[in-house]
């Protein structure tokens, strides 16, 4: 009998929207998310720049600022984050769910060696001596490929792909069931950002944990995840296996995604991103979409099942697909929340890598 590692719910994101307060407006980054990350998996979120992945990665940590707020829920092994207090949020940070943002440069404190950085991980979330923290953050250190003679050097000795692998052990020391990794790799050139890609989700799969991968190369989200979700102008608009999403596409925008050409490691679909304070009415895709059926700029189309998992939300699909059926049909209870007037989280908390 084969035992499936990819069978049981991690976590759940359920009807999650989240907007910020500006002086210009609301700005809606997040509306009506909903997905889930199953143990062990590699989930990717790909979309085009300001669509709303990093508003996305941060909620699930609480490290959203002041003025964002958030309603729906993120459950996490049965409990929902969003109601969790500072004190539960400290021992869920970095040790359950770890996060790695886009640049490694600010994300060290530069007077600090990379050794000592890392070793206070161990001495904050697991109360270690010294010594025994110090052991540590080297074994850290040589599973990414760095010598660890190199743990008393300060970041800026080291190049920037070096700096990213640092992270990666920053990230990964307390073996987080659920690593957000949001562009990790940005900045470096395709050959460096694939091997160190590759290290993440070795070191990932190793533990059977479980990656929630933000990106905006399709390249990488096809070689690395099992799942990928597309998002446009704050919504998911397709949702599938990675190689189903790839092969056979639904939504308009995944397909343009698709065949769009990579310019400077970005993805660029033919016209402008919709503003998130007013966005398009019905489809908010329907002003870029070649395929706009009549009703696309007045109905705003559900992401409805069409096969298999596969989830689309698509006028044009839902009518050329015989049976579709509503993710998550079951109420949700909307819980509005202001994000509480709390101190931004200490760099041991959620490991160095959030200043
Ligand atoms: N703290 C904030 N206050 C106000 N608006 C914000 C804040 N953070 C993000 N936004 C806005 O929310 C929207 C989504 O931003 P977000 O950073 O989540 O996009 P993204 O998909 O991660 O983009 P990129 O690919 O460039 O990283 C953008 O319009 C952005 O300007
Ligand atoms: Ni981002």
């Amino acid at each position: 009998m084969s035992i499936s590692f990819l069978s049981t719910q991690l976590l759940s994101v359920e009807n999650l929207s989240v907007s910020f307060k500006t002086s210009r407006g609301l700005v809606k980054a997040n509306e009506n998310i909903s997905f889930e990350i199953k143990e062990g998996e590699i989930f990717g979120l790909i979309g085009e720049t300001g669509c709303g992945k990093t508003t996305l990665g941060k909620a699930l940590l609480r490290l959203l600022s002041n003025n964002a707020r958030i309603e729906g829920r993120i459950v996490y092994r049965g409990k929902n984050i969003l109601s969790l207090s500072e004190k539960e949020m400290r021992s869920l940070r970095g040790k359950k769910i770890g996060i790695m943002l886009q640049d490694p440069s600010i994300c060290f404190n530069p007077v600090l060696s990379v050794g000592s950085q890392i070793a206070e991980i161990y001495r904050y979330h697991e109360g270690m001596r010294k010594k025994d923290a110090e052991k540590k953050a080297s074994e850290m250190l040589e599973l990414v490929g760095i010598d660890s003679s190199r743990k008393s050097e300060y970041p800026h000795q080291f190049s920037g792909g070096m700096l990213q692998r640092i992270m990666i052990a920053v990230a990964l020391a307390l073996k987080p069931r659920l690593l957000i990794a949001d562009e990790p790799t940005k900045g470096l050139d395709p050959d460096m950002k694939l091997q160190i890609l590759e290290i993440i989700t070795k070191l990932v799969r190793k533990e059977n944990s479980s990656m929630l991968l933000i990106t905006h190369d399709l390249d990488v989200a096809t070689k690395l995840t099992d799942r990928t979700a597309v998002m446009y102008a704050g919504e998911i608009v397709e949702i599938g296996k990675t190689a189903t999403v790839i092969s056979d596409p639904k939504h308009p925008y995944t397909f343009a995604l698709l065949h769009s050409l990579p310019e400077k490691g970005l993805m660029t679909v033919l016209g402008q991103s919709p503003s998130l304070i007013s966005p398009p009415s019905g489809c908010r895709y329907h002003p870029r979409c070649s395929n706009q059926l009549a009703d696309c700029s007045k109905i705003h189309p559900e992401l409805l099942e069409h096969v298999d998992d596969h989830f689309v939300r698509c006028l044009l699909s839902e009518k050329n697909s015989k049976n579709v059926r509503r993710k998550g049909s079951k109420n949700v209870r909307r819980e509005a929340q202001l994000i509480p007037d709390t101190p931004s989280p200490g760099c041991a908390e959620v490991g160095v890598w959030h200043c």
